[in-house]
């Protein structure tokens, strides 16, 4: 077990285009430096890594992403946050401007997808007899303090629909789908965020309207030396809902519910973090169903980064300066980080055996397969056959040839088959 800092990276975003207006920066970014400067208040801010407008989403993923990766894959859960106003580039960072295979502007969760896969098939593919992963995966969306399957299978498009469907789910029940290769990993993630909610504000054309997590699962077994190794891991990837003013949106209606919904989570989430800041023994998960499903990684068994999105507009100082002074505290998060492993104390004769064993199971399975292609009438032969050929068959032996071919007679006389057995049997 280590004790790690949360991970805190920070990515400024260009600076909008909004037709009329020339948009002026209220900040100035010092990548090599990693340090944002803020002109108002006289600030400088100093994270693990700082990316900006100019960051490709490959240095991201490098950075961001792949040390999580290779913990996820020696068994250690990790999470990774996009935090930020409305229209800082949460889902820019995460997933990307869309889902697309050979895209070069896929986020971080395309590319994490791509990256484990590639990783593990290589592993299988080099040793597969002492290698084997299983992943799975869900989706879920916390809409107005309301958790949702993201993955169960619905064609409705209209949110509302959706919801009437979903109110039901209970909490931490979604379904985990397993899967097997990127492809439909990628098809998965697809299908669950098209039926995220998002809506049009003034801020953002589609902005999400509800948290989002997509949780992989992984699961291997391998042979090393002469113990078996059993691991697993959970990797959380988050795109939270940006908090927004109402002055700045200009939302309506159903817009508003929604916003005061993602304002309170956010700010039970800051609260849970300056309460782990404090130190103080009870801190209150369970007041969001955020928090409360995000609770490892945010002072428990997860190594976590969060990557705050910086909306750089000179409108926004009030906003940004308010990130910018969360993100400082967030560094100082502590998680204590554990391998979640399990040696077997088999040896490896014993993995052999089993191995071996299994592979005869499979030899067996696949001749019964073929004795089912052969009719019931050669079938009944073959037992005959047995029988008088095997002189020194045991007793229990026996019984279960007698069952069966009582079997194959019944089967016959289905099938009208004459022959008269009777005298046989008596033999047996
Ligand atoms: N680094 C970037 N490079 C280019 N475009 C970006 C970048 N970041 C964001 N954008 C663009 O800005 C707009 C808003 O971004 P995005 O939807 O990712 O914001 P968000 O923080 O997820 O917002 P919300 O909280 O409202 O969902 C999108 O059109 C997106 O393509």
């Amino acid at each position: 077990m280590m004790q790690e800092n949360i991970n805190v990276m920070a990515r400024v975003r260009p600076l909008s285009e909004r037709a009329g207006l020339n948009q002026k920066s209220c900040l100035s970014v010092d990548a090599a430096n990693s340090t944002i400067y803020v002109e108002k208040n006289k600030e400088f801010y100093k994270f693990n890594k700082v990316f900006d407008e100019n960051a490709s989403q490959e240095a991201i993923f490098d950075t961001v992403a792949k040390p999580i990766i290779n913990g996820f894959l020696e068994g250690k859960n990790g999470t990774i946050f996009a935090y930020g106003q409305t229209a800082s580039g949460k889902t820019f960072t995460m997933l990307g401007p869309n889902i697309n295979e050979h895209n070069d502007d896929n986020g971080i969760i395309p590319r994490t997808i791509k990256e484990i896969f590639s990783v593990l098939d290589a592993k299988v593919e080099n040793k597969p007899d002492s290698f084997k992963y299983s992943i799975k995966c869900s989706f879920i969306e916390i809409y107005n303090e309301q958790q949702y399957d993201l993955l169960k299978k619905t064609t409705l498009k209209n949110n509302i629909n959706k919801i009437a469907i979903y109110q039901k789910a209970t909490f931490g029940k979604a379904e985990e789908k397993e899967v097997e290769s990127y492809d439909a990993c990628l098809k998965l993630l697809k299908h669950g965020w098209n039926q995220r909610t998002t809506a049009s504000t003034s801020m953002n054309e589609r902005s999400s309207r509800s948290h989002a997590i997509f949780i992989i699962r992984l699961a291997t077994e391998e042979l090393a030396e002469t113990k078996v190794i059993t691991r697993s891991s959970c990797l959380n990837l988050v795109d939270l809902a940006g908090f927004e003013r109402q002055s700045q949106t200009n939302n309506i209606g159903v817009q508003i519910r929604e916003s005061y919904a993602i304002n309170n989570s956010l700010s039970t989430f800051t609260h849970v973090i300056r309460q782990i800041l404090d130190g103080k023994k009870f801190i209150s998960y369970l007041d969001s169903k955020l928090t409360t499903l995000l609770r490892d990684s945010l002072g428990g068994n997860s190594k976590t980064t969060v990557i705050f999105n910086i909306h750089q507009d000179a409108q926004f100082i009030t906003d940004t300066v308010s990130v910018l002074e969360f993100a400082k505290s967030v560094k100082e998060i502590k998680n204590t980080i554990s391998i979640n492993k399990s040696v077997s104390c088999e040896d490896v004769e014993t993995w052999k055996t089993e191995v071996l064993r299994l592979r005869q199971e499979n030899e067996q399975l696949k001749s019964h397969q073929q004795h089912d292609e052969i009719t019931d009438k050669e079938a009944y032969q073959r037992v005959m056959l047995y029988f008088e050929n095997d002189t020194a068959q045991t007793k229990a032996r026996r019984v279960e040839i007698q069952k069966k071919t009582a079997e194959y007679k019944r089967r016959l006389a289905m099938l009208s088959v004459k022959k008269d057995d009777s005298d046989s049997d008596d033999e047996l």
